[in-house]
């Protein structure tokens, strides 16, 4: 059986005498049952007493397959041979961190901190990983390597390689692949057939012995990773390196040995699948996985095939194969241990920690000026000298916003197994009991899979990259799959087939490493100089320019005119529907008539193509969009960089282009952290955190951010309370900071293009002092009668004002009000009947439970969504659905830029659909509701 619980009290470690010798232990209060059952006693023996070092109170303890024992009428627990002690089961860790961490744990922070930088070595590792899932899904190799080579194209251009040479490289390592295939297969009596048989067709894998990469998540063991193969049960991994001894190295043996333990878990799960008639929703047994784990593990160490035989001595076998004992997956899980546990506290390891020697280190040089620049003590000793104390400070601050960020990432991680799938279903956050209709493998080896569409509402978009399962994402069999359609039918792309039954939000940790190498980069890596501004120590400065941009908006054109005189920073405050967008293409231009590189990012793909398309209405095309197929607009394609290609071409074409577009997420990808730019313009910068806005600002020599901090803050995943509060940095954009730091180096746009003067009452005088003013006189007296066909008498008469106010006398249950639905519904329908159509309307509603209530019957064509989804948009008709009806709570009301956003996308006609006297509760909604009557 298992104990998990937090911990309540930890004993000192002593040392006894029992029959076998002396051994020591280590006594543990903890409460089972997640914290619900009474307080026991565990007693842990041998190397698990290693982890009282590092446990505190308060943190979670596993201890799986203990002892029972009754000793005086109270039951205790200890463990024993095979049992397995995790601490802090829920912190997810990497399983390449592991690895690193063996190597040298100061090894592991670097890496987290600095990110990946683009290098040959890796790139080179990156296509032969490639080429190997290739040759186990059957591929031809030459096709494999030639596209696997084009499809790293733009990185090998950038490091100025000939892709001839590389394809010839990746050859020879792959030689190691296929003769180690080869082998494999021939020696498998069973697979004789097949392996004749394969031998002909090149080496496709023998039927249910290999997978190519795997993703697998442990929620005994607290790991996540993908493992390169899997043979006959066993981990395989892949190194691009040598080694000329017999036996693998020993961190290449602790990265397999973690796989052998999430096999092991996997296996369990798939055995308890064998008699589950549930649809896959199996429970993981409550037995030791360790003893499911594989026994064998391989490295293949690919570089081995390549190296001249004359030259070298040893073993030059690239496949080694080790035994995967108890003893080193107790190591790993010890290790592990360590990793959550220095996580636990945010402390910093030094490297004293390892035996590594530093002198042959690559990381040498970061490690020395990381230590340099943090005043930390590090086994490499120090270079450069500290940033001053308030950067410190900042530093500290941000590292643990972002680490706070990354454990509420981690607990979306673990509500794929605490939650039910119906649980999930009901968060938004799984599609569940899909119905599969078919799957064909594509060009390439990647699969398309097809289910049956439903009707249900999640947070999955197009696009997005989700888990894709049989059943249940961590416990059945689960692909990592990219959404093609979500519409008549759901139509996901993997690697390796899997009966598509249920697509799960994937709880990506990309951004938080990104903000993390953002802030390394932004802080560490920058002149003092450049981060004066950041720090407040001094006022941004401008230049002198009195050209006229903008000859119809004074606002727009001083917009335009700060940020060509911008030397650090200028700041354009963009209300609804003030031409943000339009000043923002205008700027652009004027910063390349002065002949500098500019990059232009936002936060969503949609602002990007949006300016994209703005500056293409001004005539402008010179752009170069860095983006996947699916985040790009179809109209927006012809500016994408192609994802593969000739390496000089595609360098060529980003290094020549004077404007680089991209969300603000991408500019930490490896190769836009090579680019450099004379100005970032930032769009929406106001939904950035802090450290993702970093992520674009350091790229270039000065930035000019666009947003409105009066619509959606940045988007944070943890709670306010969570770690303390520790996360509360990201949510104050760095936009809404420096515009409250440095109001000169601002200006507001206060004519605003969209909404009639009645319905931007409201938003002007609560959220923009009054300042903000229809452009023209056209735009304030805007009615909906104006668009084509459509009579306002033909309106009931409480729809003929542009503002109006229903209450529907619904009640609230859960997320939904069916009687508001239904009242929303017959109002989106008196505006169809009078001539508005459809595409011209949309509804706002807060959940999207009330989201999917409307949709079942609102006319086609009406767009209806949440607010989150509708920011950046607008419609001749808005009506906005508030569901609640006694206390006012749910995201819309949490922060009142939320309803500063639903109410500011209407143009002609705005209907507020609610309950005025809950509505009324509330001194905001109680004035909107006043205007609105
Ligand atoms: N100076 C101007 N002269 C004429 N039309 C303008 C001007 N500025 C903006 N517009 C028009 O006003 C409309 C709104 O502009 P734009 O889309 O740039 O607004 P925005 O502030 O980006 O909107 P959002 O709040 O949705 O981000 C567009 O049709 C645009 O062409």
């Amino acid at each position: 059986m298992q104990l998990r619980g937090p911990v309540v009290e930890v004993g000192d470690i002593r040392t006894v005498e029992t029959s076998r010798g002396t051994s020591d232990l280590a006594e543990v209060r903890m409460r089972p049952d997640s914290g619900q059952a009474e307080a026991v006693t565990v007693t842990l023996w041998g190397k698990w007493t290693e982890t009282t070092d590092y446990l505190d109170p308060g943190m979670e303890l596993l201890v799986t397959n203990v002892e029972e024992d009754e000793f005086r009428g109270e039951i205790q627990y200890a463990t024993q041979r095979e049992s397995m002690v995790v601490v802090e089961p829920g912190f997810l860790v990497d399983v390449t961190d592991v690895r690193s961490w063996v190597q040298c744990p100061r090894m592991y922070y670097l890496n987290k901190l600095s990110g990946l930088e683009l290098a040959y070595p890796v790139v080179k590792g990156t296509i032969v990983h490639e080429v190997f899932g290739d040759l186990l899904r059957g591929r031809d190799l030459d096709d494999a390597i030639d596209e696997r080579v084009a499809e790293a194209g733009l990185e090998l251009g950038l490091l100025d390689k000939d892709p001839e040479a590389v394809a010839a490289e990746v050859r020879d390592h792959a030689s190691a692949i296929e003769g180690w295939l080869r082998q494999g297969t021939l020696t498998d009596t069973d697979g004789a057939a097949s392996a004749a048989d394969s031998s002909e067709r090149g080496f496709s894998p023998v039927e249910n012995e290999w997978r190519s990469e795997q993703t697998l998540v442990s929620e005994t063991y607290g790991l996540k990773g993908r493992a390169d193969a899997v043979r006959r049960g066993g981990p395989v991994e892949l190194k691009t390196g040598k080694n000329t001894k017999r036996e693998p190295r020993f961190q290449d043996k602790i990265q397999a040995a973690c796989y052998a333990l999430l096999l092991g878990e996997q296996a369990v799960a798939d055995g308890g699948a064998e008699t589950a008639t549930d649809g896959g929703q199996r429970s993981v047994p409550d037995g030791d996985h360790a003893d499911e784990a594989p026994d064998t593990g391989t490295l293949l160490y690919t570089k081995n095939a390549a190296v001249e035989r004359t030259e070298e001595t040893g073993d030059l076998s690239p496949a080694k194969e080790f035994s995967l004992g108890p003893g080193l997956l107790k190591f790993v899980v010890r290790t592990r241990n360590e990793i959550a546990a220095m996580e636990h506290d945010v402390s910093v390891p030094t490297g004293f920690e390892a035996d590594a020697k530093c002198e042959y280190c690559f990381e040498q040089d970061t490690c020395m000026a990381v230590s340099g620049r943090l005043d930390q003590e590090s086994k490499a000793g120090q270079v450069g000298s500290p940033i001053p104390e308030d950067e410190r400070e900042y530093f500290d601050r941000f590292y643990r916003a972002i680490e706070a960020e990354r454990r509420a990432v981690h607990r979306e991680y673990t509500k794929l197994w605490r939650q039910s799938g119906e649980e999930r279903a009901e968060d938004d956050r799984a599609l569940i009991d899909l119905e599969p209709i078919g799957q064909t493998e594509r060009d390439g080896g990647r699969w398309e899979l097809r289910a049956q569409g439903t009707s249900a509402v999640s947070k999955i978009r197009e696009g997005d990259v989700v888990l894709a399962s049989d059943g249940h994402p961590v416990r059945g069999r689960t692909e990592l799959a990219r959404v093609e359609e979500l519409g008549e039918e759901v139509v996901v792309t993997t690697d390796e087939p899997v009966e598509l039954r249920r697509l799960d939000v994937y709880p990506s940790e990309i951004g938080t490493d990104r903000m993390l190498t953002a802030l390394h980069d932004a802080v560490l890596k920058q002149s003092p100089e450049k981060k004066a501004v950041l720090f407040g120590r001094r006022e941004p400065e401008f230049g002198e320019d009195d050209t006229v941009y903008i000859d119809n908006n004074e606002a727009q054109n001083e917009a335009v005119s700060l940020a060509v005189r911008a030397e650090d920073v200028a700041l354009i405050h963009g209300p609804p529907g003030t031409g943000k967008t339009y000043t923002l293409a205008r700027t652009v231009r004027a910063l390349v008539e002065r002949g500098e590189r500019v990059l232009l990012t936002a936060f969503t793909n949609r602002a990007v193509d949006n300016a994209i398309e703005a500056l293409e209405d001004q005539g402008f095309e010179d752009i170069v969009r860095m983006g996947t197929e699916t985040g790009v607009r179809p109209d927006m394609q012809a500016y994408r960089l192609p994802d593969s290609g000739d390496p000089q071409e595609l360098a060529g074409r980003l290094r020549d282009a004077s404007v680089v577009a991209a969300t603000t997420a991408s500019c930490g990808s490896t190769v836009m952290r090579e680019q450099s730019f004379d100005v970032a313009l930032v769009d929406e910068a106001g939904q950035l955190t802090e450290p993702a806005t970093l992520a674009a600002v350091s790229l270039a020599d000065k930035s000019v951010l666009v947003g409105d901090h009066q619509q959606l803050p940045p988007v944070v995943q943890a709670a306010d309370d969570d770690e303390g509060g520790a996360a509360a940095p990201l949510q104050t954009s760095l936009f809404e900071r420096l515009i409250e730091q440095y109001p000169d180096a601002g200006v507001m746009l206060g004519r605003q293009y969209r909404m009639s003067q009645r319905i931007q009452a409201f938003a002007s005088r609560e959220f923009y002092d009054g300042q903000l003013r229809p452009a023209t006189g056209e735009v304030a007296s805007q009615r909906i009668d104006d668009l084509a066909g459509v009579e306002t008498d033909a309106l009931p008469p409480n729809l003929r004002d542009s503002v109006a106010f229903v209450d529907p006398d619904g009640q609230a249950r859960g997320n939904t009000n069916p009687v508001e639905a239904a009242a929303v519904v017959g109002t989106v329908q008196s505006y169809v009947d009078a001539g508005v159509p459809p595409e011209e309307i949309g509804v706002i509603a807060p959940y999207r439970a009330q989201v999917a209530e409307i949709n079942k019957r609102a006319p086609a064509g009406v767009t209806v969504d949440t607010v989150d989804r509708f920011q950046g948009s607008s419609k001749a008709v808005i009506v906005v659905s508030f569901v609640a009806t006694d206390t006012l709570d749910g995201p819309i009301f949490e922060d009142y830029r939320r309803i500063n956003v639903a109410l500011t996308r209407a143009k002609k006609a705005l209907v507020l659909v609610g309950d005025a006297d809950a509505l009324g509760t509330d001194p905001v909604y109680g004035r909107m509701v006043e205007w609105a009557r």
